[in-house]
């Protein structure tokens, strides 16, 4: 608590100190810089964790600021406008939330898109604001109207703005130390492992910039109320650069950076906008030396100062606790292939593939380069859905659904290439890893599920020769590809699946590590009962783990069997010419 309760007295005391120090002119022009600062915290809190660069945020700011001056022009009573404050807010919200999955269902490349589709939408509302003249006052606006609560805009509004500034940082703040934002951080950092653990990332996104919308509603509201008359700039394209601008130069991964960048900007701009004729030149070259150079912004670069002075402390999650049950682990069952198809364009990936695995042990899955062995793994969590015949789990159908699906059916997969996230600590990948089937909704308020353990995850961090219970603190990027396999395997056996799909979990391990990563898997089959379905190349491997071997060849099986019958296939013989071994 103290983590957030510092920085944000400090901040509190610094704020209510500049009326007093520098008279309240200033403090009224203080507080427009803080209100755009407000707006840039909430592209800061989108851009900065999700990684999704919104273009258009005015169009919330604007909206809003229409809204709050009609609310004063036109309704009786404090409570009154208050009750349409919200009502305006949770419709922002709600308009956010749609636009945000609507263009991010299905696809999680479609970053740019998003960030072009916001971009339009607020070009296309200052359109409106200018045209609508009834509703926006046109290019002249909206005026006439008292400030919020019969505050003045040239004194006492200036702490309600104080007040705004404080209540936002607080929850950013707050926020930054809970599974809601390591997940969130997660979708930046590796958007498809996130959806193997079976988070909906469409939705944490769509979530993340609906938030997003209502920081910058709220600043809208605040903005009217100080300015007194709204027109069609506060909710144009103009603006919303110059919001993004303020959080880039500001810094967007620390709460205070972009309030920063909007108090330094709006100050220089006011002082040199007129007498300059440069200014506006200044400022793009400064967006681009900070995007090249120091993407972290001047929040970072303070930091990094700060932290030479007081050396940062590791992060520390919570005191481990046992997790509750995964809903991920239910009874084992068999997996069946009935003429399952796969085309990408005209290239057939697979062709009829029809096999029934046992609902329990292991099986080995080998075949030349190319045959389609890591497609056929896609078919079954909805990277590559099957464009015919089923896929069935027990009596349940797993066709067509989305990656995030899987886990849900009980299924888990450990990728080809170590599939973590890196800009984070291996704690902190373990800890999302534990919420994958387990968290619900309010969990991710609560700061305890960093800490969630379970037998299954604690027995392999306590088997010896596996690195990672040392590692805790260390970022994952500095880890080597090794311990990057144990720790992904960790991880996806961490939500205990009932079928655990592994895509030669033994490259790139020395001869010690891969005996060891053997060992996990023999032991994760025994202590679960499930099902493992293993892709691998070295024969050694796949005749010590396996109880049955599919072989695939040109997208078609060749032999499904135990591994000395298909060993001594001449079918198969024929395909790995000069013997399977
Ligand atoms: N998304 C895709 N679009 C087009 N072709 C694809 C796609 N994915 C796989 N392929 C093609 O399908 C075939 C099978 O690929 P796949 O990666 O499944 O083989 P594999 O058996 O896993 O090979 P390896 O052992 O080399 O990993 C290859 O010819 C590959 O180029």
């Amino acid at each position: 608590m103290a983590s957030v309760l510092l920085p944000v007295s400090l901040l509190l005391g610094g704020l209510l100190l500049v009326p007093q120090l520098f008279g309240d002119f200033f403090a009224y022009q203080i507080g427009l810089y803080l209100i755009y600062g407000i707006a840039a915290q909430g592209i800061g809190f989108l851009w900065g964790r999700t990684g999704i660069l919104p273009l258009g945020q005015a169009l919330f700011f604007g909206v809003a600021a229409y809204a709050t001056a009609h609310a004063l022009r036109d309704v009786d009573g404090l409570a009154a406008q208050l009750g349409l404050a919200v009502l305006v807010l949770g419709g922002i919200v709600a308009v956010a939330f749609a636009i945000a999955a609507l263009i991010f269902r299905g696809r999680s490349d479609s970053g740019p898109y998003f960030s072009l589709i916001t971009l339009a939408l607020v070009m296309a509302g200052e359109q409106i604001a200018n045209t609508a003249t009834g509703l926006t006052g046109g290019f002249n606006g909206l005026s006439g109207y008292d400030s919020l609560g019969g505050l003045d805009p040239f004194g006492n509004f200036y702490y309600l703005v104080v007040a705004a500034v404080v209540a936002v940082s607080a929850l950013l703040l707050w926020l930054d130390r809970l599974p809601a934002v390591l997940i969130a951080r997660a979708v930046a950092d590796n958007e498809p492992r996130l959806q193997l653990l079976g988070f909906p990332t469409h939705v944490i996104k769509a979530l993340a910039f609906a938030f997003s919308a209502l920081i910058a509603a709220l600043a809208g509201g605040l903005f009217a109320s100080h300015q007194g008359i709204v027109t069609p700039t506060s909710i144009g394209f103009a603006l919303s650069t110059e919001l993004v601008i303020l959080t880039a130069v500001g810094g967007r991964f620390h709460v205070f950076g972009p309030l920063l960048g909007a108090v330094l900007v709006g100050l220089a701009s006011a002082e040199l906008r007129d007498s300059f004729p440069y200014w506006e030149i200044c400022l793009a070259l400064a967006f681009v030396l900070v995007v090249l150079k120091a993407p972290g912004g001047l929040g970072e670069i303070l930091g990094r100062l700060y932290h030479r002075i007081l050396p940062r402390k590791p992060c520390k999650l919570p005191e481990p606790v046992q997790a509750p049950v995964s809903r991920a682990g239910e009874a084992p069952a068999p997996l069946r292939f009935d003429d399952v198809e796969l085309r990408v364009g005209v290239v057939r990936i697979l062709n009829g593939v029809r096999f029934e695995t046992p609902a329990s042990g292991i099986v080995g899955v080998i075949g030349p380069n190319g045959a389609g062995k890591t497609s056929l793994l896609n078919t079954i969590t909805g990277n590559l859905p099957p464009t015919g015949g089923r896929i069935l789990l027990g009596d349940r159908r797993a066709v067509g659904l989305p990656p995030h699906r899987a886990l849900g059916l009980g299924i888990g997969r450990k990728l080809q290439v170590p599939s973590v996230f890196f800009s984070m600590s291996v704690a902190e990948n373990l800890a999302i890893a534990m919420m994958a089937g387990r968290a619900r909704w309010r969990d991710y308020l609560r700061p305890s599920p960093l800490g969630w353990r379970a037998p299954g995850l604690d027995a392999v961090l306590d088997t010896p020769a596996v690195p990672l219970r040392a590692e805790l603190d260390r970022p994952v990027g500095a880890l080597p590809q090794g311990h990057r396999q144990f720790l992904e395997f960790a991880m996806t056996t961490a939500a205990e699946p009932r079928v655990l799909l592994l895509d030669e979990p033994c490259a790139g391990l020395s001869h010690d590590e891969t005996t060891l990563m053997t060992d996990l898997v023999r032991r994760f089959q025994a202590d679960t009962g499930g099902l493992v379905i293993m892709i691998e190349h070295d024969m050694a491997i796949v005749e010590a783990l396996s109880d049955k071997v599919l072989v695939l060849h040109q997208g078609r099986v060749l032999a499904f069997d135990s591994y000395d019958a298909v060993r001594a296939d001449p079918a198969v013989q024929a395909v790995y010419a000069g013997g399977t071994k």
